[in-house]
């Protein structure tokens, strides 16, 4: 501890002043250094000066002893004094400052003439008695100021530690004052005055005395912060301070709600973490694709990725994402195709508290805004509404976004990837998608052909599957024989990849070996099952292969959709019961 008598210096001299009034001599204070800190009369100009260590002054320190020199350079002490030729001191009392075993310092009393020293021997107890008393004062004040110093570390310590936490945080009293913050909760919020006791319900909208009143446990809220054109959408936790059963005050802490979603992301799955070199596949058409998709990686201009369902669009365009500058901050995704229209609008562009009735308390932030400086992934674009081509147009031009109920724009950064699997150009040709809006989009375009088309992918992709579901499912496969791999060759695969992962993962389920066999893989494989392109037109297929083949490739296409029979059914035209039938008839294997 580096408390010592010079941090109470402007005491000390006070306390010397006293001594020297009441006792009418003069007073020298030195602390654990002999360094005089105070002094009165002629010893006011030595202030800041060592006094010997052969002193009785540097004898009481070392000792720990209070002596009174009655007969100055005769006494004993004096003996070894090197000034005491010239000391012209008539008495001396010294008395050294203690806490415990500490000392502190030494108390001085110097009488210069007769008189002085009379008065000093006069009252020798009770002059003894006075000076302890005195040294008592010095030591309160030496432990308050230790106190004090104690504190004042330990909450320089504690700022520090709330600064460099990556959580906003502010603690309130409670009708909701702020009495302490961090720098984090200045920044986020965008605070430039004091806040110091100013109300938290001012400073921040979303937070209401009812949020906190008799708040025993700790609540979450999810807020919308909107000033100027500043958004912040985070987590805000409120706990209670609780002392003696008494609530005192809240800590709050906010978190960003894009971090929380990028770290829930991150533990979740590894596939959100996808690189380039996750994307397999040897031929030139994947490595063409792969070779645009690092030039688009660089840029932020819009790209579009078209291809067949299940050709691996979403983790193109995440490896984009992850290869380029917004890599730190969300990939959002959004399938048009999968959600109604109404409720597509809301979910892309988000609302204001009070938009329409039913509208969420606190109102919805789009997914424009949670993608804000990071990118936004629109898989199956060709599926949006003319309607919401539009308004999707009006935010690539402006590059600002007008919430449901909203007044004003917001602005945002968002860097778009659309995908698709249809043909937007024969679309545009037929009025279905807005042709300014498809130049927009198809500023970089990518497309991944379709896997039937680069089949010298399927062994490394095989063998990729093989690893990641073995792993998954807990089994032991690493291989798979030459006829299975053959079927596995011929079929058509108009699922793509997406396909290819489930009759894998399949085979790897029905396996009892280390290699995957003919046997284990799903009836649909093991039938003749040709498609040839170039003959197609000559060659007459039965009706009940067409049938199956439709039948195929409807549940492959609602396949990742929550009802996906009832989805296949009803594009078919036929009923859920009648496929079933027909699954069974032709021995379709389906999850
Ligand atoms: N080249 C590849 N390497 C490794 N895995 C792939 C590859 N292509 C696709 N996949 C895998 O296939 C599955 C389907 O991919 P993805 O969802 O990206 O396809 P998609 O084209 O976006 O499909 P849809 O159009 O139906 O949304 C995913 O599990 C993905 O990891």
């Amino acid at each position: 501890m580096m408390v010592g008598l010079s941090f109470i210096k402007e005491d000390i001299e006070n306390i010397a002043n006293v001594i020297s009034t009441v006792l009418n001599v003069d007073v020298t204070i030195v602390d654990d250094n002999l360094i005089r800190i105070a002094g009165t009369g002629q010893y006011k100009e030595k202030v800041g000066e060592r006094v010997s260590e052969k002193s009785a002054f540097g004898v009481s320190l070392s000792t720990g002893k209070s002596f009174i020199i009655e007969n100055p350079r005769q006494d004993h002490i004096c003996n070894l004094c090197e000034i005491k030729e010239s000391c012209n001191e008539f008495a001396e009392v010294s008395s050294p400052i203690k806490i415990e075993d500490k000392i502190y310092g030494v108390i001085g009393l110097i009488a210069f003439s007769i008189e002085q020293k009379n008065n000093l021997l006069e009252n020798k107890t009770k002059l003894m008695d006075f000076l302890n008393k005195m040294a008592d004062l010095i030591c309160s004040k030496i432990l308050a100021e230790m106190k004090s110093y104690q504190l004042k570390l330990e909450a320089t310590r504690l700022q520090m530690l709330l600064n460099n936490m990556d959580k906003g945080v502010v603690s309130i009293d409670k009708f909701g004052n702020i009495n302490k913050w961090n720098e984090k909760f200045v920044q986020i919020f965008k605070l430039k005055s004091n806040i110091e006791n100013k109300s938290i319900f001012k400073i921040l909208d979303f937070i209401t005395l009812e949020d906190i009143k008799n708040l025993k446990k700790h609540k979450v809220i999810s807020f919308n912060f909107n000033k100027e054109s500043y958004i912040f959408s985070g987590i805000c936790n409120i706990n209670p301070i609780i002392v003696d059963e008494t609530i005192k005050g809240y800590v709050l802490y906010f978190t960003d709600k894009l971090s929380t979603i990028k770290d829930f992301n991150k533990i979740t799955t590894g596939e959100y973490n996808v690189r380039f070199s996750n994307i397999i596949g040897i031929s030139d058409a994947i490595k063409n694709v792969k070779r645009k998709a690092d030039i688009a990686s660089k840029s932020f201009s819009t790209v579009l990725i078209t291809g067949e369902s299940g050709t691996g669009k979403e983790l193109l365009a995440r490896a984009i994402h992850n290869n380029s500058e917004r890599s730190k901050n969300s990939f959002i995704a959004i399938n048009c195709a999968a959600i109604p229209d109404t409720l597509l609008e809301s979910e892309l562009f988000g609302y204001e508290e009070g938009a329409f009735t039913g509208a969420k308390k606190g109102g919805k932030i789009g997914k424009f805004e949670l993608a804000n400086k990071g990118t936004l992934f629109l898989d199956e674009i060709g599926d949006m509404s003319i309607h919401l081509q539009g308004k999707l147009l009006r935010v690539l031009q402006e590059r600002e976004i007008d919430k449901v109920g909203g007044s004003k724009a917001i602005q945002i950064d968002v860097r778009i990837i659309a995908a698709t699997n249809k043909d937007l150009e024969k679309m545009v040709k037929n009025g279905e998608f807005r042709e300014d809006l498809y130049y927009r989009l198809n500023v970089l375009p990518i497309k991944i052909p379709p896997l039937r088309e680069r089949k010298e992918d399927i062994y490394s992709l095989v063998e990729h599957i093989i690893t990641k579901y073995s792993k998954k499912l807990n089994k032991h496969v690493s291989s798979i024989d030459s006829q299975a791999m053959n079927k596995i060759l011929e079929y058509p695969w108009y699922g793509n990849v997406r396909e290819l992962e489930n009759v894998i993962e399949y085979g790897i389920n029905m396996c009892n070996t280390d290699t995957i066999k003919l046997t284990d893989l799903p009836e649909k494989l093991k039938c003749e099952y040709k498609y040839n392109e170039d003959n197609y037109e000559d060659t007459i297929t039965p009706l009940s292969e067409l049938e199956k083949k439709e039948i195929i490739k409807a549940l492959n296409k609602f396949k990742k959709f929550k009802k996906d029979k009832e989805k296949a059914a009803h594009a078919l035209g036929i009923s859920r019961a009648t496929l079933y039938r027909k699954l069974k008839e032709y021995k379709i294997v389906s999850d």
